[in-house]
């Protein structure tokens, strides 16, 4: 486990397999069009580092950047479905982009369109880890972006930091570079006055303490410093290293130049996943633990069995994404659950074996089970 600078730049540069995120306001113009020269200049930066035998996943935004200008608006649409329908338009226009500028280095790229909901199933995770690693191994550079187009409202990560903070994960990626439009993180927004860049960040958790992080100032953006925060807590609890720098900079921090800031992973990996049970989507509904549950879940190992749930709210499918909580309201855990939720009044309470008896085997299982679970 690196700990100086010097460890996490080596790391970063040694890396077999990377993640590399661009957002939107690196693609652009301040027109909000797409800007056809940063888009070359960072596949030239990426196609280089493939030469030298990096395996490398691009996590691109940019789909609703590129659409809106040939679509005649003025500005980034706000309503969903413009929002929706000007992905469907700039996500190809984005790609045939790539597709032009990394053929100009022999390099061959996939699409990979992802939705929060369609990945936190285990199936689907499976697929889509399977997808990805059979592109990596075929040479191509895998781009990926959130399916905005069929992403639902309530369900869906938004911006892409996030997101490829989680597809680091899926990849078992040795490194993360968030590419943006400011070349590190700085004690405030930069825009205020005495705000100072920060070059190393031993432990991120720590550092969301003294950091003043601020949303997008771009007007094409969206996250701003609070998801690339997040994005980097998520890599550094992975156990992979970050580094968050401006696009202009990619190639140098690929080579492990100390450009930008980079951040130390902080323990070693965990279950990939469990980290995307934990993060990747908004909880659909809550379930309320009693106290004996409450302790159980709290000790780590155990499943919440539905004798000790008191109430069920909201409405989610098997599988979809719940806040366990406690009596109080205290979130304990996410996890997926085991039962559609208006299949769960009629089990509230019950052992096990009355589940069996009053409502058959199917019936006979915990409401959430612990492999699928995960403190908070
Ligand atoms: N503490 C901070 N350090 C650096 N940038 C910050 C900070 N707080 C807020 N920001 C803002 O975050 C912006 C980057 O986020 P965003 O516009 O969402 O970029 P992207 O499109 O690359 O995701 C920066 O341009 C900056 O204005
Ligand atoms: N998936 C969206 C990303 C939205 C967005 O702006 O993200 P980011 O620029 O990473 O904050 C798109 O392609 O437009």
């Amino acid at each position: 486990m690196p700990v100086s600078e010097a460890e996490v730049r080596l790391a970063v540069a040694a890396a077999r397999t990377v993640v590399v995120k661009v957002g939107s306001s690196s693609l652009t113009q301040p027109s909000g069009h797409l800007d056809v020269g940063k888009l070359s200049a960072l596949a030239a930066a990426l196609s280089a580092a493939v030469g030298q035998g990096a395996r490398v996943v691009l996590v691109s935004s940019g789909a609703i950047a590129a659409g809106f200008g040939p679509l005649g608006f003025d500005s980034r649409p706000t309503d969903v479905a413009t929002q929706q329908a000007t992905a469907a338009v700039g996500q190809g226009l984005l790609m045939a982009q790539y597709e032009m500028a990394f053929g100009r280095f022999g390099v061959r790229v996939g699409q990979i369109l992802i939705t929060a909901e369609d990945t936190i199933r285990a199936v689907q995770y499976r697929n889509v880890q399977r997808t990805l690693g059979r592109l990596l191994e075929l040479g191509v550079v895998p781009i990926v972006n959130e399916n905005d187009s069929l992403a639902s409202n309530e369900i869906r990560f938004g911006d892409n930091d996030r997101l490829s903070a989680l597809v680091a994960n899926i990849v078992r990626a040795d490194a993360l570079v968030l590419l943006t439009d400011v070349d590190a993180l700085y004690t405030a927004p930069p825009s205020q006055p005495g705000s100072r860049r920060i070059g190393y960040v031993p432990d991120v958790i720590a550092a969301l303490d003294d950091v003043t992080v601020g949303g997008s100032a771009s007007g094409v953006g969206t996250g701003g410093m609070v998801t690339k925060l997040e994005a980097a807590r998520v890599a550094a609890v992975s156990g992979i290293p970050t580094v968050l720098t401006c696009a202009s900079n990619a190639g140098p921090a690929l080579m492990g130049d100390p450009v930008g800031t980079a951040f130390a992973p902080v323990k070693h990996r965990g279950s990939s996943r469990r980290l995307w049970i934990g993060f990747a989507a908004n909880p659909r509904g809550t379930l309320v633990a009693d106290e004996g549950a409450s302790r159980a879940v709290r000790g780590g190992r155990a499943s919440l069995l539905s004798a000790g749930v008191l109430e069920v709210r909201g409405e989610f499918s098997a599988g979809d994404p719940v806040w366990i909580d406690d009596e109080s309201g205290e979130h304990l855990a996410r996890g997926l659950a085991g039962f559609d939720s208006e299949e769960i009044p009629q089990m509230l309470g019950r052992t096990t074996v009355q589940l069996k008896r009053f409502l058959g085997d199917e019936y006979a299982h915990p409401l959430v089970h612990r492999d699928n679970l995960v403190l908070v």
